[in-house]
Parts: C-alpha cells; structure tokens; sequence
C-alpha cells in the first residue's frame, strides 16, 4: 500500500503580473514526513506555502492537502502555517495569544501550549514585543503546534535566530513530529540545521522544482568524482552529470549514480553531503531530479 501524501502540488503555478512565482510545479510530500524547502532568494518558496494555505489561489494547475483542495474550511482546520513575518502581537501578552487561540481553534490544545511555555522558561505575562527573537519565533512555533495541525507549514522559522537558537527550534519540532503524527514542510536557508531533521528535500530555483524526493535516497543515488580531467568527457557522456567543473589538470563532477556504479580507478569517488547536493542543484538550474516513478506512485496511493 502506497503512504497517503500530506501534500500534493500538480503543474501548480502562480503568476504576479507579468512574472511566474512558480511554474509547472509537481511534487507529493507524503504524510509524516519531515520535507526541507530550500531555494535562493525569490525561487518561490513562500508563494508555495502561500498556495498550500490557501492564502494563494494557483494561476494553473492544483494544490491540494491530504487529497483535498487547499484553502477548504475542513482543511484549514488541519493544516497550521507559520507565516515568515511571524503573526505576533507585539502588544500581546503570550497569555493573549493563547486566549486568541483558543478562540481561533476548536483543536487547540492549551495544556501543552501551557507547558511547552513554562519548560522554555517564557513568562506568559511578558509582552510579546518585549521577548527576544528565539523566545519570538518559540511562542509562534507554540501558538502553531497548539492548533494540533496534521500539517504544519513554517516559512524560515529559523531566520534571525542564532545558533543556539535554531537548533533549539529545530529540537522542539522533532519532539513534536515524535510525538504525533505530523507532517511539516519548512522552507529554510540554512541547509546544516536540516540535515538531521529532515527526511525529504524539495529544492526550489527560478519559480521550479528542481529536486524533490526522499533525502537519503538522493544522496545515496549521487557520487562526486576527482581526478584527471582528461577523463571527465568519458563520465560526463555516461552519466547524468549535475555539476561539472574543471581547471587545467583536475576535474571534479557530481553525477547521478548509485553505490553500484563502478569508476575508473583513476577518480576519487564519495558520496555527497546534503548541502553539497543542494548547491549544485542550484548552480546548475536545468538539472532536475525529480522521482517520477516515486511521485506517480504517491500521487496514485492517496
Ligand atoms: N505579491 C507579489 N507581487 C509581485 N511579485 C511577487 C509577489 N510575491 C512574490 N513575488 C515574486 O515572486 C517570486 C517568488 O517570491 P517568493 O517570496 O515566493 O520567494 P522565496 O523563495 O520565498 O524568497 P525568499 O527566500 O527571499 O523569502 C519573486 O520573484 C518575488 O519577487
């Protein structure tokens, strides 16, 4: 049986004026999954959490949440989205916003929001103006979780934040994902702070999907080679090659290849780190890997 999917974009665009957010966007994150958004400034990041809310109404194609057009009241109520320039009040108390919520919210779950608070030490008579960024960011990601949302949005949750901070977020997300069943898609910059808590990648350039799959699979389906570059030529016409760069002497390419595929002796040959995948992706926008077979798959099994 095929996991149902938690989110399902189908030749999704939006257009502003003139210019396409996105374009042409298929993927599936399915349920329970925790799925990385990365992309460079402006790729479309926002706008596709914009349109999973419902905040966006697609230009083309379809959105949909857990099989059900997004933006629907009954889907509202189980999706929670943490809008980047996070809903705060600065005025608020945090205990307001846990009242507000409370009113918003028939799920709400005030106990946990309540404990989740005092464990994080975040007095819950102070102002929300007059807490720091990661007590911010912490109170949102409260406020969010207490919707008891089935499917949890976060744009940049970790922007702003330092370090410590960020992992501390991160942290408390993997908690919760640990604690019921949960899918989250989180857009982020910051690549090294998901490599841990993410087990599916979607990277976004120019408005596209470039890449989108499970992350342990597309790093054990990529190798990246060193050595002569009179024998990159013979590597780049057999395998799909993502990355390709070369000096006088020494070639070094990032191809698509599994753990079986056997080398010329001659190449340096090691698997690739998630970030190194993504920033190759990313300098080179016309390649894609995108798991049709997989996606087919998911996108028949919900
Ligand atoms: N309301 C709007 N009107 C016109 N153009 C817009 C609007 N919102 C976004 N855009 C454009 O759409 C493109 C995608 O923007 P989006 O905010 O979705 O990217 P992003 O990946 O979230 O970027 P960032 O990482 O900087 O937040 C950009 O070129 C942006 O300028």
């Amino acid at each position: 049986m095929t996991a149902s999917t938690a989110l399902t974009a189908t030749g999704l665009g939006k257009r502003y004026r003139g210019n396409w957010a996105l374009k042409d966007c298929s993927l599936a994150v399915p349920a329970g999954r925790v799925a990385a958004l990365v992309g460079p400034n402006g790729a479309g990041k926002t706008t596709l959490l914009h349109l999973a809310t419902g905040l966006l109404t697609p230009t083309s194609g379809s959105v949909s949440v857990f099989g059900e057009p997004a933006g629907r009241n009954a889907t509202l109520a189980r999706v929670a989205f943490l809008a980047q320039d996070k809903p705060l009040y600065d005025g608020f108390t945090v205990a307001d916003m846990l009242r507000f919520g409370r009113h918003l919210n028939p799920r709400w779950d005030d106990d946990s929001a309540r404990t989740r608070l005092a464990a994080l030490g975040i007095p819950l008579d102070r102002k929300v103006g007059a807490l720091s960024g990661g007590q911010q960011a912490q109170v949102a990601l409260t406020v969010a979780l207490a919707k008891r949302p089935e499917l949890l949005l976060l744009d940049e949750p970790l922007a702003n934040l330092d370090p410590l901070a960020r992992h501390e977020v991160m942290r408390d997300l993997m908690v919760a994902v640990a604690e019921r069943e949960m899918t989250v898609v989180l857009s982020s910059h910051v690549v090294p702070d998901l490599k841990d808590t993410c087990d599916w990648l979607i990277v976004l350039n120019g408005g596209r999907v470039q890449l989108s799959g499970d992350i342990e699979e597309l790093i054990a389906g990529h190798r990246l080679l060193t050595g002569p570059v009179s024998l990159a030529d013979g590597v780049a016409g057999r395998l799909d090659t993502v990355d390709d760069r070369r000096t006088d002497r020494q070639a070094t390419l990032l191809v698509r290849a599994g753990p079986g595929e056997v080398f010329d002796p001659r190449w340096t040959v090691r698997g690739v780190e998630l970030e190194e995948l993504v920033v190759a992706y990313l300098r080179s926008p016309d390649s894609t890997a995108l798991p049709r077979l997989t996606l087919a798959g998911v996108l028949g099994g919900n």
